[in-house]
């Protein structure tokens, strides 16, 4: 077997090279876990500053400077050992070896945030006793020195029985001592010659117990200060303050996404423009050119537009995210929250939903109780995901006027009207929900607040291009596919005289008669059919089936504004609210229900209220005379 020797320590490390060493990362939420592993493998998973941002485990490899080969598990952050949710429970089982086709890791690398190392220390001893080779990493020890905090690692490490190692998982030097600690480590492991650690005795009380008398006399605040993070709770926190906080917070956000995006925008639009003319001249007229024109660029291109405006929205939420904020949104709401009988723990899965329902779906598996998770998937698909924006941002666009009202721009009121409707009847049907399907008790929030984080520019700009990436490459999964095949929909039969005789008008005017009373027309009842493969598609199909007809191709919202009344673009708006599109959402709720029923029920109350609310809004906004 070949050796190596470390330079800096000497140490003498085998290399096993046909082995693979397994670790796990195990440790409580929101303590670093993903950072650490997305530094460590190249990996790229969300991390964001509160807990239960991880609910599935995830392998990564590396190689240690030795050569080794390291498989890593990052794992859903757990509490203790007895695995209250679904995500705790795929932790402890992932450690356990009892996942399918995984096999239990070589040895145990637990996390614990430093800063809150009198909170978790408990936890420790009890993860000693799944009997693995153990290592104790404190992350985050540029949190605890700067709320004023020392901890006697040497002392730590004798009292616990564990080697104890500093760590700050988002800066290089900060993970230098753990891989060194790992170099040296792997070997033994492998070989079966590293220590097991002792078993702690006794239950949960005790084992806290043992641990407060540790942390006595291992941990001292230097400095007897208010941390960072409670001088700035006091305004935050405020019931009266920190609500006006949060809402100041929503609106600029919305105003932001409306005023900064218009010259990039601009700049698009014409950089579409520009290309439809170069293949108007380049490609002689006949279906070539219609397909590359009408076709591709109007459908791809009219959703690309709102790039900007995407970017824009979420450089906002993520700061929010990392920064830790959003975990304080949660707890303003959360009387709120609890009112129409909702889980506190709905809130992160609610948010994610911002981004889109299934990785807030998923998210769901935080909670405990399995009729709040069911509550909380039936009423995700209502929060406004960023499939929506395009539509939004397109109606808003071409009806809304571009005025001030008083400090406000009032396409920026409407598009955070719409997104306070979808919470607002989320609520709502949580509390149908509660008082019918999923009827009984629900505990309140009980997440543990993270401390105020500078966002690790790293994280945050990968976060913004990964959250674009997905925009720009479902333009090119799905909507480009989705436009193509309108285009042939809506153009053929050739000798068609208008949309009507095509096959796109035969298809459509099936639904036809069921959305004209809500002033639907036959082009969105085209448009609504293929945006059952994503929301935005529709304004995608729109752009096709509009620049077929024309002659001289204007932008959409202009098309727009000739062909539809005001009261039709505004039901057209309150109809997606509640969308009940995107077969995705669907699939997932089948999946993490286990059952058809929920799916079905789903899409069958969300076309209810989008059918009621886009008729309520048609008749309402004709009565008014708009
Ligand atoms: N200052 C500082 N921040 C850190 C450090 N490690 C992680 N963070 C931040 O802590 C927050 C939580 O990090 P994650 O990696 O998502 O934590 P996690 O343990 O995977 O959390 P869950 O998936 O919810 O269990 C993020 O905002 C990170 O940027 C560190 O050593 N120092
Ligand atoms: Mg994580």
């Amino acid at each position: 077997m070949d050796t190596v020797t470390s330079p800096e320590s000497g140490v003498v490390t085998p290399i096993f090279a046909d082995k693979t060493l397994r670790l796990a990362l195990l440790g409580a939420p929101n303590c670093g876990k993903t950072s650490l592993f997305n530094a460590l493998t190249g990996g790229r998973a969300k991390i964001a500053n509160y807990p239960g941002v991880t609910v599935e485990y995830r392998v990564g490899h590396f190689e240690l400077p030795s050569g080794q080969n390291v498989e890593l598990l990052d794992l859903p952050g757990v509490y203790g050992d007895c695995g209250h949710s679904m995500d705790e429970r795929v932790a402890l089982d992932a450690v356990r070896g009892n996942l399918e086709g995984q096999r239990a890791p070589d040895a145990l690398v637990f996390m614990m945030d430093a800063s809150h190392i009198s909170t978790h220390l408990h936890n420790i001893l009890q993860a000693k006793q799944h009997g693995l080779p153990i290592v104790l990493v404190l992350n985050m020890m540029d949190m605890a020195a700067r709320d004023g905090m020392t901890i006697d690692i040497a002392q730590l490490e004798e009292k616990l029985g564990v080697t104890v190692i500093s760590c700050v998982a988002v800066r290089a030097s900060g993970r230098g001592a753990l891989i060194q600690f790992l170099d040296a480590w792997s070997g033994d492991v492998l070989a079966g010659k590293a220590d097991l650690p002792s078993r702690a005795k006794g239950e949960l009380k005790d084992l806290q117990a043992q641990a407060r008398a540790i942390t006595a006399t291992t941990v001292k605040r230097v400095r007897k200060v208010e941390t960072f993070t409670q001088r700035i709770d006091q305004f935050v926190m405020n019931p009266v303050l920190g609500l006006l906080l949060l809402f100041g917070i929503l609106f600029l956000m919305f105003q932001a996404v409306y005023s900064w995006s218009a010259p990039m925008i601009e700049g698009i639009e014409a950089g579409f423009a520009w290309l439809q003319a170069v293949v108007e001249s380049v490609i002689p007229s006949g279906w070539v050119q219609s397909l590359i024109s009408s076709g591709i660029i109007a459908g791809v291109g009219s959703v690309i537009v709102f790039l900007p405006q995407i970017v824009i929205l979420f450089a906002f939420i993520l700061l929010l995210e990392a920064s830790g904020y959003m975990a304080r949104a949660a707890f303003l709401v959360d009387t709120l929250m609890s009112k129409v009988g909702l889980n506190g723990r709905a809130f992160i899965p609610l948010l994610s939903s911002f981004a889109c329902a299934i990785p807030g779906i998923m998210a769901a598996r935080t909670i405990e109780q399995e009729r709040d998770r069911l509550t909380t998937i039936m009423i995700a698909p209502l929060m406004t995901c960023s499939a929506r924006w395009p539509v939004y941002f397109l109606i808003i666009g071409a009806f809304i006027p571009d005025e001030k009202v008083g400090v406000f721009n009032l396409q920026g009121v409407v598009a955070f009207g719409l997104v306070i409707s979808g919470i607002i009847f989320a609520m709502i049907m949580a509390l149908v929900f509660k008082k019918t399907l999923t009827r009984g008790e629900s505990s309140s929030l009980l997440i543990e607040l993270p401390s105020y984080k500078m966002p690790v520019f790293k994280d945050y700009l990968q976060g913004l291009w990964d959250r674009a990436a997905i925009f720009m490459s479902r333009a090119g999964r799905i909507i480009l596919p989705a436009s193509i095949l309108i285009w042939f929909l809506a153009s053929y039969p050739s000798n068609a005289t208008s949309i009507r005789e095509t096959f796109a008008g035969k298809v459509g005017s099936v639904l036809e008669p069921l959305l004209a009373p809500i002033g639907f027309n036959l082009e969105i009842a085209i448009s609504l059919i293929p945006a059952m493969a994503a929301r935005e598609v529709a304004v995608g199909s729109l752009a096709t089936i509009y620049s077929l007809g024309e002659e001289d191709v204007d932008g959409l919202g202009t098309m727009l504004q000739s062909a539809w009344s005001l009261p039709t673009a505004l039901a057209f708006l309150a109809w997606f609210v509640f969308a009940p599109q995107c077969l995705s959402t669907f699939a997932i709720i089948r999946k993490e229900t286990n059952s058809w029923k929920w799916p079905f029920f789903a899409f069958a109350y969300l076309f209810v209220l989008a059918y009621v609310a886009a008729g309520i809004t048609f008749h309402a906004a004709t009565a008014a005379g708009l």
